[in-house]
């Protein structure tokens, strides 16, 4: 090994094309780095054995073997080092299975100069200044709390997987903790510094997505009065989140896919398109592949995605890490220099015996709402309202249609509609759909003047019965109406409603 005194960076460039090879040594000079080239596997091997490097770039077909011989190899010397391939133009497939095997990233040819540039710097900030060194296996603060065998198996995971470019497709049940995994898997990359944006696609009205995430340039539509960034701009550098990303439609699905496979957007009204540099991480509760097999998610946008999977195990299947959990929601809910509320007896042992649909948040929102009965800092059985939550799975005669006599006037701000105004008309048919509560539609003999009005009021009674139902617990009461509990809170903001005090 050479132990001359690191001063720039050094790459070593293996691509048996002598232009391209050229190309890609100058561009990295340029950059002020030190630059070896190599045009086969054997000689790459000999340099790799002579120096030390921060990065390798290799093509994918070289005279004597695959560039995905090298990737594997340098894993397993368990090397601190990225190593990125050059594939050819529409080779989707080698770029997947080189992330999978371990590359750091992946350029495509013709080599776009700007983006080879934005990935030789990303990999550099990964390199590490003092040499070969083993990733952290498990960082001391992560903030993925839990002692079970699955929590510590993923933590390592996301210790390796923090280093590369893959996109990775979390799964896991609503509250599970996806977001939190996002999180953490940006915060121990190289992208730590640069935003983490996450976005809820199933939050994002329709017409208003392209916008939202390419961005638009003034005046490219009505109301359009300034330019303004997309996520994945305001992403740039750093991490974008799709989250619940299988509520894509398919229409923005072809548009993503084209963004994340170029990576380059162009805003709304704009000629020209920008290079993005953005690492992709999407997380759903819903089978993906399913939605693949039912038609309803594009398969060739699913392969892109889901080229690393981390499976965020639900909270009943890992009950041992309870007593931890606990200890750090009661921590973050003491107040500030306060003393954490402790639990009274049998309380653990009652939690033990629930099954947490909501999981890590539900236990949170069952914490906090405890703590606000408690007396003197000791949480008591009786404060967890464990039985009112199983009230969930009572067959619910919830939620009355509304009759279109309460539509008749529709105030600005709508309050709650009284009791009276949500009797069923008569002969209303129920919509049920197999295992779907479907309440019948009001009677709509008096159409309303103001659709958005009325069917913001209409979707306003509705949360706040399910609230209501739910003691505002909104774990539950977002399962109670089937939809994800940023839904529910997103809806609860746009509407105004709030929980009551005490
Ligand atoms: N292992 C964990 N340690 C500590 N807190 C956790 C853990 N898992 C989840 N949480 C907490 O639980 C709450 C829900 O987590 P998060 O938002 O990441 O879930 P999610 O799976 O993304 O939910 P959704 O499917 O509804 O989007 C957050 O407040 C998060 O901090």
């Amino acid at each position: 090994m050479s132990s001359s005194p690191r001063g720039s960076p050094r790459v070593l460039v293996v691509d048996d094309e002598d232009d391209l090879r050229d190309l890609l040594e100058i561009t990295l000079l340029k950059m002020g780095l030190d630059v070896d080239g190599a045009a086969d596997l054997a000689r790459a091997r000999a340099l790799l054995a002579a120096h030390d490097y921060d990065l390798v770039l290799t093509d994918m077909r070289l005279p004597d073997g695959l560039g995905l011989e090298l990737v594997r190899e340098i894993g397993a010397a368990g090397r601190n080092l990225p190593v990125a391939v050059v594939t050819a133009f529409g080779s989707a497939e080698n770029a997947v299975v080189a992330l999978k095997a371990g590359a750091f990233d992946y350029v495509t040819k013709p080599v776009q100069l700007d983006q080879l540039r934005l990935m030789v710097q990303s990999a550099l900030k990964l390199a590490a200044p003092a040499g070969p060194a083993a990733p952290r296996a498990e960082p001391v603060d992560s903030r993925l709390k839990g002692q079970s065998a699955a929590m510590q198996a993923l933590r390592a995971q996301i210790a390796r997987l923090a280093r590369s470019m893959a996109p990775i497709a979390i799964t896991g049940e609503s509250g599970s903790g996806k977001e939190l995994a996002a999180r953490e898997i940006h915060a121990q990359g190289a992208r730590a510094d640069k935003p983490f944006i996450a976005v809820n696609c199933g939050a994002i009205p329709e017409a208003l997505m392209e916008a939202e995430f390419f961005g638009y340039r003034k005046g490219a539509f009505t109301g359009a009065a300034d330019e303004r960034d997309g996520f994945f701009q305001a992403a740039n550098g750093g991490t974008l989140m799709l989250d619940e990303v299988a509520d894509l439609p398919l229409a923005m699905q072809v548009k993503l896919l084209r963004a994340i496979q170029e990576r380059r957007v162009r805003k709304i009204g704009a000629t020209a398109e920008e290079p993005v540099d953005v690492r992709i991480v999407s997380a759903t509760h819903q089978d993906l592949a399913r939605c693949v097999e039912q038609g309803r998610f594009r398969q060739d946008l699913f392969y892109r995605l889901n080229v690393i999977e981390l499976s965020l195990p639900p909270l009943r299947d890992r009950l041992d890490d309870l007593p931890v959990l606990i200890d750090a929601i009661l921590v973050r809910l003491s107040a500030a220099g306060g003393q954490p509320a402790v639990l009274g007896p049998g309380v653990l042992d009652a939690l033990r015996g629930y099954s947490f649909p909501g999981n890590v948040r539900e236990l949170e929102n069952i914490l906090e709402r405890a703590l606000a009965f408690s007396n003197d800092g000791v949480i008591d059985a009786a404060d967890l309202a464990l039985k009112g939550a199983k009230r969930v799975e009572a067959p619910a005669a919830a939620v009355p249609a509304l009759s279109a006599a309460a539509s008749a006037a529709v105030p600005a701000a709508p309050a709650p509609l009284p009791d009276a105004a949500l009797s069923m008309p008569a002969g209303a048919q129920a919509g049920e759909r197999s295992g779907e509560r479907m309440p019948p539609l009001p009677d709509l003999s008096v159409l309303p003047s103001n659709l958005p009005a009325y069917l913001e009021r209409v979707e306003r009674e509705i949360l706040l019965r399910a609230l209501a139902q739910t003691q505002y617990n909104r774990t539950q009461a977002a399962q109670l109406l089937g939809i994800s509990f940023r839904q529910l809170r997103y809806q609860m903001q746009k509407l105004g409603i709030q929980e009551p005090e005490g």
